[in-house]
């Protein structure tokens, strides 16, 4: 068993691009209340069925008024003749010298082009002076000045932040149409795994890749189709990985490196194709990736920080791309300033984990977790960044620059 792969080594970028192209996007959808589509991706363009605002509305509490009433700078002395609060809008007329009072929100009257936030204002009974500074058309938020209705207001393929929730709401929508959330698969390799909860025996581990890769992948849309510890065992994985078929991205951990019970790269190339690839990665040079009956498989290595490091670098777009998110899907990197010494040597890329900040003088930097083991879980708890180094690269010294791929993008649905 085991023979051995010729794998060709290939550029990170090389295997990120080709991943993507084996992508298949979910095809199911879902219409779910506003408040139960966070997070979810939008599968239809939502057109506006308003404007927004729908009205002309003030952007301060103050007096609206024409502003050819007033002198050139905005000055002048006006009538009040009435007044507009937010949901009960002026309905009377105002002839030439008068002005409103007006809320923020509240509704300017067609005869006002003008708005003076009252700061600007003093007022003697029924007068008020106005001092000079806002000029025609200030404070007024103009009717669908922000979206125009039967105008394109959310595209398809749009994960639904906070924001967009709010902007559906906005638009007066009840319900959106969502992809159905892709279901992932994982499979732990390893006769050392017990579950959590159950008693520890001789030579044994507990499982922690099951339960973090599924949070990961959680946290990049997908539902757990399938959670499984598999023996060490060929028979045992080809039937693990037949049932795992039914999810629509397998992710296996475990059993991809040189060893006498490294088996999974060959099982899953009984199924399926395993690319040759081998990115020069550390951590995570074992992992394969494939395509089985047409699903994208990710071959995770043991290690549970090599697993976690190769699920957010290679696994996690692909996931939220099978869920039909289209654009960008990788949070922005920054670069921060090395506050200590990265121990790092060329040939490979490097994917250590680190604590950025921003300091005194309001620059970003950067400084190593500790130990780099990729057995060491806590190397990435402590974290909140991955620090990457290019693969040309040798040990950052104190006061270089380096790249930073913050967690709170990765970590976030
Ligand atoms: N001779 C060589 N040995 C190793 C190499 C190598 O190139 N030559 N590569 C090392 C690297 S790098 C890694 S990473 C690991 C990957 O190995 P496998 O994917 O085959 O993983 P295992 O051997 O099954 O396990 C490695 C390690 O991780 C622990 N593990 C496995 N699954 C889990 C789990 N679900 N939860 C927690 N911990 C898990 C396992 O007990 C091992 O300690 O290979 C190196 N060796
Ligand atoms: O993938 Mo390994 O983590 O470099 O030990």
């Amino acid at each position: 068993m085991n023979p051995t792969f010729n794998r060709r080594p290939v550029s990170y970028q090389e295997a990120r691009s080709s991943i993507q192209s084996f992508v298949r996007p979910v095809r199911e959808t879902e219409e779910l209340p506003i408040e139960k589509a966070l997070s979810r991706v939008l599968s239809e363009d939502i057109v506006s069925p308003v404007n927004v605002p729908e009205a002309n509305n003030s952007a301060m509490d103050g007096y609206a008024m024409k502003f050819s009433d007033l002198a050139a700078d905005g000055s002048g002395t006006l009538r009040l003749a009435g007044e507009s609060f937010a949901g009960h809008p002026f309905t009377g007329r105002i002839e030439p010298g008068e002005c409103i009072r007006i809320m923020t929100g509240a509704e300017v009257p067609d005869c006002c082009d003008t708005v003076i936030q009252q700061e600007l204002a003093s007022v003697e009974g029924s007068l008020v002076s106005f001092a000079a500074g806002v000029g025609r058309g200030g404070n007024v938020r103009l009717r669908g000045e922000e979206l125009r209705r039967g105008c394109p207001a959310i595209p398809a393929g749009t994960r639904l932040t906070p924001a967009w929730i709010g902007l559906t709401a906005t638009l007066g929508l009840r319900t959106v149409r969502v992809y159905s959330r892709p279901r992932v698969a994982i499979l732990s390799t390893g006769d050392e795994l017990t579950d959590p909860g159950q008693p520890l025996g001789k030579g044994r581990i507990y499982d922690a890749n099951s339960f973090s890769i599924a949070a990961l992948a959680q946290r990049a849309g997908a539902e757990i189709a399938m959670r499984k510890i598999v023996r060490d065992d060929p028979k045992e994985l080809l039937q693990a990985l037949e049932e795992a078929l039914e999810a629509d991205v397998i992710l296996t951990s475990g059993g991809v490196s040189v060893g006498a019970a490294d088996f999974t790269r060959f099982v899953a190339a009984q199924k399926g194709e395993i690319f040759n690839w081998e990115v020069p990665m550390r951590p995570g040079r074992p992992m394969a990736v494939g395509v089985v009956a047409g699903k994208l498989l990710f071959c995770l290595p043991g290690n549970p920080v090599a697993a976690a490091v190769t699920f957010l670098e290679f696994a996690r777009g692909a996931i939220r791309k099978t869920g039909g998110e289209l654009g960008d899907v990788d949070p922005p990197c920054l670069t921060a300033t090395a506050e200590g010494r990265f121990k790092k040597r060329p040939g490979r890329y490097e994917m250590q984990r680190g604590i950025f900040r921003i300091d005194e003088k309001g620059r970003a930097v950067v400084k190593s977790t500790g130990m780099q083991s990729s057995a060491m879980l806590t190397s990435m708890c402590r974290g909140n960044c991955i620090v990457w180094l290019d693969k040309d690269r040798g040990a950052v010294e104190p006061g270089e620059q380096v790249l930073v791929q913050p967690f709170f993008g990765l970590l976030d649905s």
